[in-house]
């Protein structure tokens, strides 16, 4: 598979001189096209920093981003992302159908064809038929469903989620990373999603980064070993799951040598990572 995102030196510092904040330091990482990664990490590590400079939304202070080989000097056209926060990023005042499309109006598409490729992502997110209202009248997860088709409309190159389904109910999160991994696969996207939570990201992923407290360095880039077809609660029982989740919650603890999470850097954190990518069942006793 040919590398849609690569991270390289990626380094952010808020503020300057003494009072500067370090919030990620030397991230080297890529993501393959068509594959869904997950980053876990400690709260307040400096993930939704890393999305930022991903997005092109913060010049990071080093390092590069690139994008299908394009560097990110700016927010690129064919990236898109889906916040924590649904009912801040829908219009209130648009459909939910014209809601879909409002980030279409800026490509090349007619009027007709834009309408199209709203009632498609609609129909992939199981909202087909529900154009019509406006996202206040509809639950918590039909309008983070509804954020989500906005995204995929687009057709984009790399779309970033950041904490998606932190805000809905466990019932609503099950169904909605479900959702997920079954449009993802179908459409063959390429996914960097962000979140606390170890088990979603075992359960939803390809791979797991697993990042450092603050300031965020990779203490380990897991490949996760588990069938293609995934079940909220046979695959979650199941043994892999059990010691990939285990081995997560430990080099989030303690990082990859046993030493303290923070100081994981440098080759310790890749012996640990190569190690691990070979054969995750290794990587997980
Ligand atoms: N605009 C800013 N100015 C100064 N410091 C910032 C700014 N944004 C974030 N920080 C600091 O950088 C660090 C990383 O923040 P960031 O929001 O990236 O972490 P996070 O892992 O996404 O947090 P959480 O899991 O709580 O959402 C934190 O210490 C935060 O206080």
């Amino acid at each position: 598979m040919p590398t849609m995102l690569e991270v390289n030196g990626l380094d952010h510092r808020y503020g300057t001189g003494e009072t500067a904040h370090v919030a990620v330091r030397d991230l080297n990482f890529t993501v393959e096209a068509g594959s869904l990664a997950c980053i876990v990490g400690p709260s307040g590590c400096g993930k939704s920093t890393l999305l930022r400079c991903i997005a092109g939304l913060i010049k990071p202070s080093g390092g590069t981003v690139s994008l299908h080989g394009d560097r990110v000097d700016g927010v690129p056209d064919d990236l898109a992302v889906v916040f924590q926060d649904y009912s801040r990023s829908l219009f209130p005042w648009l459909s939910v159908q014209r809601n879909v499309e409002f980030p279409l109006r800026w490509g090349s598409l007619g009027k007709a064809e834009r309408r199209q490729r709203a009632a498609d992502a609609l129909e992939a997110v199981g909202l087909a038929g529900v154009g019509g209202k406006f996202p206040w009248q509809l639950s918590g997860g039909m309008q983070q469903r509804v954020s989500i088709a906005r995204a995929l409309a687009s057709r984009p190159a790399l779309l970033l989620m950041d904490e998606p389904f932190a805000s809905v109910d466990a019932q609503t999160r099950f169904e909605l990373e479900d959702l997920l991994r079954r449009v993802q696969r179908e459409q063959g996207s390429t996914v960097l999603l962000v979140t606390h939570d170890i088990d979603e990201s075992v359960y939803l992923s390809d791979r797991v980064l697993v990042l450092s407290k603050s300031p965020a360095t990779i203490v380990a880039d897991l490949e996760v070993g588990l069938p293609e077809e995934r079940d909220q609660i046979a695959t979650r029982e199941s043994a892999e799951f059990v010691a990939m989740r285990g081995e997560v919650a430990r080099l989030l603890q303690v990082g990859p040598t046993g030493g303290a999470g923070e100081d994981a850097s440098g080759a310790s954190a890749t012996a640990g990572a190569g190690t691990a990518e070979k054969d995750p069942a290794k990587a997980s006793s």
